[in-house]
């Protein structure tokens, strides 16, 4: 499944209201009373909701009269899911959320990236002057550290497209290196790094660099370096971008500079909240950094210097964990202490299950308004802390929506047995070119078909010539329409290979299809429809 980075909210689907069921009304009156209602209270808000929700169209549930929703605003489903059942609707935040401009985000990330390595490692200064293409490096790509050489395989792990460094890899070198092993490689870390992540693109186009590098100009090096050293040293100052604020210093400079704006995430949230789920983020970006960006997603402030912050987004959502270490996050048996936070001053404060725990000597008052919002806000802590602060009683009741198959996808729901959504914004560029170049498709599978028919016919031939009795006559007439045939399937086949690489390309120059590797699914469509 995926969303846009606009219309994110188009087609949530929601429960007939003449269907609403009972548990779900039931849900929302328990909702009401964690948001600090008395007992009467929350009876009688959960009544009016329930009148204000029958009366309300429901917008973007389905489409206004016979309007199709567009192509690109669809959401696509890998299996059946029941919004009835559904109580909370969680968040991730970056490239879920936030989506980032590649071309200033990931180009920003490549040039902090580089500079670290020329000061900080001893890498040649001319890297300094070095480009990225944005555009080059595409998700499901895996690289082979040791080899220097960037993949792309189909879902039975044939890896069908290489290249070293930028160079693309002679199909016998391809296939003596990758095609011959009976036990499949795994294509897993450590020997290989898949690129998983929007946020990984920009190594990959490094790493291939560096490998031209290395195989045009050895002596630039000031030591002896193999890949591997090369692809630990990039992956690190990545890291350290991300970890000492090259990156998020100025993202909080300027987010619309990196951030794409989308105007109905707060619609969205509203709209979830109003028919009774709660709705929580759960990132593992920082308390400062997460306000940073909902601040520029979800409210009109742009947090700039000398002015005071605003924490009006966090009335939006029923909890907000910052730095939530996932995939960890999501094992019951992580013991990683929640604290809440202070959104002024960004303090921790220890907690007991999400309950404050007051310092010695003071007395906790009754809370404040602006204590229940700021009591919303917390830190680390685990899914059962999650599941105790929202009331979920089932794991089955929770749907959670982002960007990483590993970190936000794979343990919530394998493990946990959540329901997810997965963020795959290059889906909108795909589905278009897979409406435009639908008549091409059909001719290359008419030409599939074609050269099949003629490889049976020559299968069948050849047995006749091997096993029947004929006279020299009718032997040499075989023979020569074994080769006419043998002529055909070559043009046949050559056409198709062409056509295919034509389809290809018009998706990507180098990597194709992202969902397709020739004919097959791609390894990373593969894995979508596995987790998703
Ligand atoms: N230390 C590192 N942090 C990284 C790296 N790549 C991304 N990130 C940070 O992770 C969070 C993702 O948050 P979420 O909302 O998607 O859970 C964000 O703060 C990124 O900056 C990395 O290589 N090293
Ligand atoms: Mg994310």
């Amino acid at each position: 499944m995926r969303i846009l980075k606009r219309p994110l909210a188009a087609a949530f689907p929601f429960p007939a209201l003449s269907s609403l069921a009972a548990s779900h009304v039931s849900n929302v009156r328990d909702l009401f009373c964690r948001r600090g209602y008395s007992s009467p209270a929350c009876k009688k808000t959960t009544e009016e909701w329930l009148m204000d929700v029958k009366k309300k169209p429901r917008i973007w549930s389905s489409p206004v009269g016979d309007k199709e929703i567009e192509l690109v605003n669809r959401i696509f489903c890998n299996r059946s899911l029941n919004m009835k059942s559904i109580v909370a609707v969680g968040f991730d935040m970056d490239y879920t959320l936030a989506q980032y401009k590649p071309e200033t985000f990931e180009a920003m990330a490549y040039e902090g990236t580089v500079k670290k390595l020329v000061t900080k490692l001893g890498y040649p200064t001319e890297m300094l002057n070095w480009r990225f293409d944005w555009e080059y490096m595409v998700r499901g790509l895996v690289l082979d550290k040791k080899r220097g050489n960037i993949l792309k395989m189909d879902r039975h792990k044939y890896v069908k497209v290489a290249y070293h460094g930028f160079k693309e890899m002679p199909k016998e070198d391809k296939s003596k290196t990758y095609g011959h092993t009976l036990i499949r490689d795994a294509f897993d870390e450590p020997e290989y790094a898949l690129l998983d992540t929007l946020f990984s693109l920009a190594e990959a186009y490094l790493f291939a660099q560096l490998v031209d590098m290395k195989d045009n100009y050895p002596g630039k090096f000031t030591r002896e370096i193999d890949y591997v050293h090369m692809y630990k040293d990039v992956r690190a100052a990545v890291d350290m971008c991300h970890r000492d604020g090259t990156l998020k210093k100025m993202v909080a400079q300027n987010p619309g500079k990196y951030i794409n704006e989308d105007l109905s995430i707060v619609p969205m949230v509203k709209m979830l909240r109003e028919s009774g789920r709660s709705v929580f983020l759960v990132t593992n970006s920082l308390w400062d950094y997460t306000n940073v960006v909902m601040n520029f997603l979800c409210g009109d402030n742009i947090l700039e210097a000398g002015l005071p912050c605003k924490y009006d987004w966090i009335e939006n959502f029923d909890l907000v964990i910052t730095g939530s270490s996932k995939p960890g996050f999501f094992l019951e048996e992580n013991r990683a202490n929640l604290f809440q936070i202070d959104p002024e001053s960004g303090m921790l404060q220890n907690t007991d299950n999400g309950l404050l725990i007051p310092r010695i000597g003071v007395t906790l008052q009754e809370p404040s308004s602006k204590e229940l919002k700021g009591g919303k806000v917390f830190q680390g802590g685990n899914v059962a802390h999650l599941h105790k602060l929202l009331g979920i009683a089932s794991s089955s009741q929770v749907l959670y929506v982002g960007d990483h198959i590993y970190g936000d996808i794979l343990r919530s729901k394998k493990v946990l047995g959540w329901r997810t959504m997965l963020v795959v914004p290059e889906l909108e560029k795909e589905v278009q070119l897979l409406s435009e170049t639908k008549r091409t498709r059909k001719d290359l599978r008419n030409l599939r078909r074609e050269r099949d028919l003629i490889e049976d016919q020559i299968h069948h031939l050849n047995l006749s010539l091997k096993f029947q009795d004929f006279d020299d006559r009718h032997n040499h007439k075989h023979y020569f329409l074994l080769k006419e045939l043998e002529a055909k399937r070559d043009k046949v086949r050559q056409s198709h290979q062409l056509a295919q690489r034509g389809v290809h390309e018009k998706f990507h120059k180098v990597w194709g299809q992202l969902m397709k590797t020739g004919y097959q699914n791609s390894r990373f469509a593969h894995q979508h429809r596995i987790v998703s």
